[in-house]
């Protein structure tokens, strides 16, 4: 590139950072992606390193973006509130450790802290005289909004400084201190974030991209009692201007926040080996979805206040800190369409197909959208570009439209009113979200899923059928329902294509072999609403036969420990159907075991006299698949958590179990765990 081209390119790329900057930091709404955002950053910086006479004081690379909004009092900050430099791998982090022992010396003893980077707003707090007076945003880094009245109204937020009389430690001051300010992130916890985007959309009402916009948009309102309703929290991270007492280190001085009555999180730990702060990095990145909160990655400092004032600041960065960035979990992109999905009983979801989009390393191209009103609620259409979350091992769901991007070709989507593999009406009933296919006997795509169920893992385990064959079978009429498969013969499958006589013969052995699983298994192949591995054994445990179990009323199944009335009433209303009746009377044909008596197949006995708890989800095995693994080893599995509870199994999503087991002390493991306690990994 000329010279020319290079100034003009600068200036395109920082009047279209100051654009995106705007609508994210003042408006709380972001129209492009951080990936995007970030790429266009990373061009600019390349471009000044390469031509550093380019460079200006107001480059979006030398200072804090943002521009306080008019609605608030400008608080000029006495001490500027910067950004972080950015890391991505742990060579950046090893770059950044050699310029710092460059920069101090290589004999310099460093100590470091490693604190989680909670993805939401700096807010600057302070206190004179023990009492807060103001609290003020990062705004641009050196003018800052006054959102005073706002924080008072948030719990975690002290209004005055606790005294420090019950505090005995001789690292810390003694005293409280003349003037603080407490400097922190406010944010809101991601189970808030989307109850308040479900309540925002209930009432028609623009709903936040991200925890982090959510945070910020809560607390930047004119209306501080509008603040007040909103879920946010506190947690402080670090000091500004302090006077009257000394700090003179980073582990310090949370200490003291601490001792001062300000939230600090739990987290934080201190390290004088760079490898144990890799480590504890790597620890972390594993345990982001099982927080309540989202993380964006971890924030390093040099522990001891004089070296990070010998480092000092580049730019709009201090040198003695970093932030290790996590891959990102959301994006934004083109909703091409919407499809639907007709699932096992009979509920249809609607789909969205999108433009392939890169999220944390994975591309993808399909995404929930929950349920007809979801869409609706938030005015969800064709062509919109969408922000698209994929967090841990959940399914990628959308989480809205980006509405400041529409060009008015966008077409609103109207929910099918009829079953698309049937063509049955679809229904729904009263205070339910979702639409129905009832035609249960007859619907080809709910007979696909259910034979898909029937033959999974957890359930008869059919190996070498999946959802393929499950479609084919249906498809040619082989199989009309899930009894049909035992009915086969080697001469339906011959001319198929792909299906040789030695899988053919495969197929029919593996099918042979299911006619004897154990019951509680067939019990869960059958699909019955609620109705899991834990429920199933419970059952079994109780009662001993399907023909009892089908036989039984509802009372008498309300008295198996596990069995709940919700889920009592299931099994009865299944067992009533004369439909369910006849299949199990073909199946029993058919020669499949219905007795209790089948010995499971033990695999081992590698955690004989432990108890699991399940929660969340796990990346590759469904709660069936893992359940049955555990008690293939000889463990068992039940339902809540207790003091005899051995190990909560805790996957993404997961929820107050998991926050149980951490109250009780109960060793956690995420499913990579699990599997290596059994020896399979
Ligand atoms: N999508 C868009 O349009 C758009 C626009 C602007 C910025 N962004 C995104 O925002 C980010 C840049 O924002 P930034 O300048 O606030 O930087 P940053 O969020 O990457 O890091 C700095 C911030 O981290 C926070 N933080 C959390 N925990 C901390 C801790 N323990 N110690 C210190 N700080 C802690 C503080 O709020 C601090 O201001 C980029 O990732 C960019 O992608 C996106
Ligand atoms: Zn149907």
């Amino acid at each position: 590139m000329s010279q020319p081209d290079v100034a003009q390119r600068i200036a395109e790329l920082r009047a279209l950072i100051r654009r995106y900057d705007y609508h994210y930091y003042v408006l709380d709404d972001p129209i492009v992606s951080d990936a995007e955002y970030d790429a266009l950053m990373a061009e600019l910086r390349a471009l000044e390193a390469a031509h550093p006479e380019l460079i200006t004081p107001d480059s979006p690379t030398q200072r804090v973006s943002g521009t306080p909004a008019s609605q608030f009092a400008k608080v000029q900050h006495p001490q500027p509130m910067l950004s972080l430099g950015n890391a991505f791998t742990t060579a950046d982090l090893l770059a950044w450790r050699d310029r710092v022992l460059r920069l101090l010396g290589n004999d310099a003893t460093i100590a470091y802290v490693v604190e989680p980077k909670i993805d939401g707003l700096a807010i600057a707090l302070t206190y004179r005289d023990g009492r807060f007076v103001q609290g003020a945003t990062r705004g641009d880094g050196e003018v800052g909004e006054d959102v005073t009245a706002n924080l008072r109204t948030i719990g975690s937020i002290p209004l005055t400084l606790h005294p420090l009389d019950g505090i005995h430690d001789p690292d810390l001051p003694a005293e409280l201190p003349a003037l603080i300010e407490v400097r922190g992130e406010i944010y809101i916890r991601t189970a808030d974030f989307e109850a308040l985007n479900n309540r925002l959309a209930a009432a028609g009402e623009r709903i936040f991209a991200n925890p982090r916009n959510a945070a910020a948009g809560s607390l930047r309102q004119k209306d501080p009692s509008i603040t007040a309703a909103r879920p946010l929290r506190f947690f402080a991270y670090g000091v500004g201007p302090v006077e009257g007492v000394t700090l003179t280190s980073q582990w310090q001085t949370l200490r003291y926040l601490r001792a001062l009555g300000f939230p600090v999180n739990q987290d934080v730990r201190r390290f004088t080996d760079f490898a144990e702060v890799l480590a504890y990095c790597e620890e972390w990145m594993a345990r982001r979805d099982t927080l309540p909160y989202e993380a964006d990655g971890m924030v390093i400092k040099i522990d001891d206040v004089a070296q990070q004032n010998e480092l000092g600041v580049v730019g709009r960065d201090p040198r003695w800190a970093i932030a290790l960035k996590f891959p990102a979990r959301e994006a934004m992109t083109r909703l091409l369409d919407i499809t639907v999905n007709v699932g096992r009983t009979g509920v249809v979801t609607p789909n969205a197909e999108l433009e392939p989009v890169q999220i944390g390393g994975v591309t993808v191209r399909n995404a929930s959208l929950h349920n007809a009103d979801y869409i609706a609620q938030r005015d969800i259409r064709i062509g919109d570009y969408v922000i698209v979350k994929r967090a841990g091992d959940v399914i990628p769901y959308v989480v809205g439209p980006v509405v400041a991007r529409r060009d008015g070709s966008e077409r609103p989507w109207q929910f099918p009113t009829h079953c698309p593999a049937c063509g049955s009406p679809l229904e729904r009933e009263p205070g339910e979200a979702a639409w129905r296919c009832n035609n249960f006997s007859i619907c080809p795509a709910q007979l696909v899923r259910r034979v898909e169920h029937f033959v999974s893992r957890g359930a008869l385990d059919i190996v070498g059928m999946g959802e393929k064959q499950a479609e084919l079978f249906v498809q040619l009429g082989l199989v009309r329902d899930v009894a049909d498969l035992f009915y086969l013969k080697p001469e339906q499958l011959e001319g198929l294509e792909g299906f040789g006589p030695k899988r053919i013969a495969n197929l029919l052995a593996a099918i042979d072999a299911a006619r004897h699983r154990p019951l509680d298994r067939l019990i869960v192949g059958l699909g019955i609403r609620y109705v899991g591995t834990v429920a199933a054994q419970a059952l079994v445990n109780a009662l001993g036969s399907l023909d009892a179990i089908m036989n039984a009323r509802q009372e008498e199944l309300e008295q198996i420990p596990g069995i709940g009335p919700v889920v009592a009433a299931s099994i009865v209303d299944f067992f009533a159907r004369p439909e369910n009746r006849a299949l199990i009377e073909k199946l029993r044909a058919a020669g499949v075991q219905m007795d209790g008596g089948t010995q499971r197949e033990r695999q081992s006995d590698a955690l004989a006299g432990k108890t699991f708890v399940l929660t969340g989800t796990l990346p590759s095995l469904t709660r069936e698949q893992a359940s049955e693994l555990i008690i293939s080893h000889g463990g068992k599995v039940t339902d809540s958590v207790s003091k005899k509870t051995s190990y909560v199994v805790a996957g993404a999503n997961a929820g107050s179990k998991l926050a149980k087991a951490q109250q009780l002390g109960i060793p956690v493991l995420d499913e990579a765990g699990l599997l290596a306690l059994i020896g399979e990994r």
